[in-house]
């Protein structure tokens, strides 16, 4: 680039340039602000455009971040001197200029950073008497004091300036950088001067291999040695923090370990600005844009400290108390270990998206191998592969409950249009089921509500010889008897009943016409059957008998029960049984087993059903159904 345009562009920047503008959006303000104020230099518009800062203001904050450095500079100073010298705390521009004019805090304090530096101190120059030449003669010994600082300085290879920036209009803030280079270079060494050091965010590595580290100091020397060196300052800058990614953090002591971790990603930082710059390449890469350029990177890297300050605090709080109390000082070691491994890999895994540039992947600090790529890519690959699959079975299975949830909005109203029709069943049934009672009950009126059946008992084993009086029984219930003994007519007697069983009839035969009126029971109507007849007629027989040929009681008893669970969803029926004995004008209660009294009054009711049987009466046996049923 042309001399010409450098110092051009220098005195723009020198002039208009500011931090503010640099910090606020980063490098494209930056060059966006290069190139206003290359614009404004060819312009007599003086206000350089909306988003620069007025000259004014950049005036004041300069001249205080200047005075900051100057208190910090004059404590140290004083601090060395051990509080005896002659410079206030908080010195003005020429309050600080005439302290260290004569040198002598300057040569002593240097002294004491690095012992013998400067042979020869002019405490109190000699006064000539009376002579005219006294105050020559002493500036001349104070100016051999600045000198010999001077010299001892540059040999040190720090930042320095002329002895002219202490004469008035001299640049005062080139004697606080050096003063400030000092100050880090002392505690540098009493940290043990092992590794890099570093001034103000200006770094220097005390085993440089090349070239001296004063041409990356941003110091006039810096620009001196752009014009001279062969290769330019940005390369140079490069090949520097090439170099500061090398130095290990394991050979560091604790300050080191701080120093390298700032320079490391302070570099990091300022290498990722240079190169995201778009344009920066048009300007010249002097000693104040990368004061400007470092500055923001000290900005930045002082809000990200402060931010992740607090949180790294409130984690390593919680880390230390642990879930069952404060852990040891070993376990706490081992935990901040676990977690920086578990960081790095997310780290690395964010550099890769963070680096993604202009459709380039760049890699700050560490450049992937091939096969750390391709293990990415493929993991990604996977990742992406389960996250469609995890998709498609996402949409399938909600196709699934969708269709489902259809199917059964389908079910619920077939059921529901059921439960109607069985509603209307129920009613219709209802309906239907009080006709039907009705209208076989009135069959049974109409078959007579007292019916008297008579059965012929056959004769028992044993009984020959005898004859049978029964001489006829007709189909309508006609039966004719024959008096053996009585002579004509008188000898028959015609008696009529409901129906007349022949010996020969079974059982079942017999209950077949009893059964209709078990139904009536459950219907609501009361029921009465009972047997009559003389001893050993066959009522027992009859009513009651064995298992095998079972009376009407079971009989009746079995459909009872059948038909109330026939009818067990539409009635609830009860069903109780009693059995008593009537004899000799005694009633008893047949079914007490405990031993209390059998004889009337009873303990217990006859409720829904009651079976009344009088098996010794000779002339009635009697099945009774007393009915309850409620609707
Ligand atoms: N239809 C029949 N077929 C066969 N045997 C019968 C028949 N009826 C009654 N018997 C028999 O006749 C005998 C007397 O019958 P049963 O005891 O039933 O008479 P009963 O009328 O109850 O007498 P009682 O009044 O004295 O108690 C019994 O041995 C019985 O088995």
């Amino acid at each position: 680039m042309p001399q010409e345009e450098e110092s051009s562009s220098s005195s723009w920047c020198n002039s208009n340039i500011n931090e503010e503008e640099m910090s606020s959006s980063g490098v494209k303000n930056l060059v966006r602000g290069f190139k206003s104020l290359g614009s404004s230099s060819n312009k007599t518009d003086a206000g350089g455009g909306d988003e620069m800062i007025s000259d004014r203001e950049l005036a004041h904050r300069k001249a205080e971040e200047a005075a900051a450095r100057r208190y910090q500079a004059a404590e140290w100073l004083r601090q060395m001197n051990g509080g005896g010298c002659s410079l206030p705390q908080h010195p003005s521009e020429e309050e600080f200029r005439l302290a260290l004019r004569n040198g002598l805090i300057l040569c002593n304090v240097l002294n004491k950073v690095n012992p013998g530096a400067v042979h020869k101190v002019v405490e109190s120059p000699v006064m000539a008497v009376q002579s005219t030449e006294g105050p020559a003669q002493s500036a001349i010994q104070y100016f051999e004091n600045m000198r010999n600082f001077l010299v001892a300085v540059k040999k040190m290879e720090l930042l320095t300036f002329e002895a002219s920036d202490l004469e008035k209009g001299g640049s005062s803030s080139k004697v606080v950088d050096c003063i400030l280079c000092l100050k880090g270079y002392y505690e540098w060494k009493l940290a043990g001067g092992i590794g890099v050091w570093r001034y103000g965010g200006l770094v220097k590595i005390t085993s440089f291999p090349k070239e001296s580290p004063a041409s990356l100091m941003g110091s006039e020397s810096a620009d001196e040695s752009f014009d001279e060196s062969e290769s330019s300052q940005f390369e140079q800058l490069l090949e520097f923090l090439h170099f500061s990614n090398e130095v290990p953090v394991e050979e560091s002591t604790t300050a080191n370990v701080l120093a390298f971790l700032f320079d490391h990603f302070g570099l990091g930082l300022l290498q990722a600005y240079l190169r995201d710059s778009n344009g920066i390449d048009d300007f010249p890469l002097n000693a104040t844009v990368i004061d400007t350029l470092l500055s923001k990177v000290v900005k930045d890297f002082s809000a990200l400290l402060v931010s992740q300050g607090t949180q790294l605090g409130l984690f390593l709080k919680k880390i230390v108390k642990g879930d069952i109390g404060y852990m040891s000082k070993e376990e706490f070691v081992e935990a901040i270990s676990q977690y920086l491994s578990h960081r790095k890999n997310l780290v690395s895994s964010d550099f890769s998206k963070f680096c993604t540039c202009r459709g380039q992947k760049q890699f700050l600090g560490h450049t992937r191998t091939s096969s750390e790529s391709s293990y990415l890519s493929e993991t990604t690959d996977l990742h992406q592969k389960e996250l469609h699959e995890l998709r498609l079975h996402y949409k399938l299975t909600r196709q699934e409950v969708v269709q489902m949830q259809a199917d059964w909005r389908e079910e619920i109203s077939q059921l529901v249009l059921h439960i109607k029709r069985l509603e209307v069943a129920s009613s219709t049934y209802h309906t239907v089921l009080e006709e039907n009672r009705e209208l076989y009950n009135q069959v049974q009126d109409l078959k007579g509500s007292i019916r008297v059946y008579c059965r012929v008992r056959p004769f028992l084993s044993g009984q020959t010889n005898v004859q049978s009086t029964v001489d006829y029984i007709g189909e309508n219930g006609n039966l004719m008897i024959v008096h053996p003994h009585k002579p004509g007519k008188d000898a028959r007697k015609v008696f009529n009943f409901n129906k007349v069983f022949a010996t020969s009839c079974t059982q079942e035969q017999i209950y077949d016409d009893t059964q209709p009126l078990i139904r009536s029971v459950l219907d609501g109507y009361n029921v009465c059957i009972f047997a009559y007849g003389q001893t050993g007629s066959g009522k027992t027989y009859t009513m009651l008998n064995t298992e095998e040929t079972w009376g009407v009681n079971y009989r009746a008893l079995r459909d009872l029960f059948q038909i109330t669970k026939k009818r067990a969803d539409v009635i609830k029926y009860q069903v109780g049984v009693q059995m008593i004995e009537i004899y000799n004008e005694q009633v008893r209660d047949l079914l007490v087993c405990d031993g209390s009294n059998r004889r009337y009054p009873f303990k217990s009711q006859v409720l829904y059903v009651s079976v009344v049987w009088k098996p010794f009466n000779t002339y009635d046996q009697e099945f009774t159904f007393h009915n309850f049923l409620k609707h």
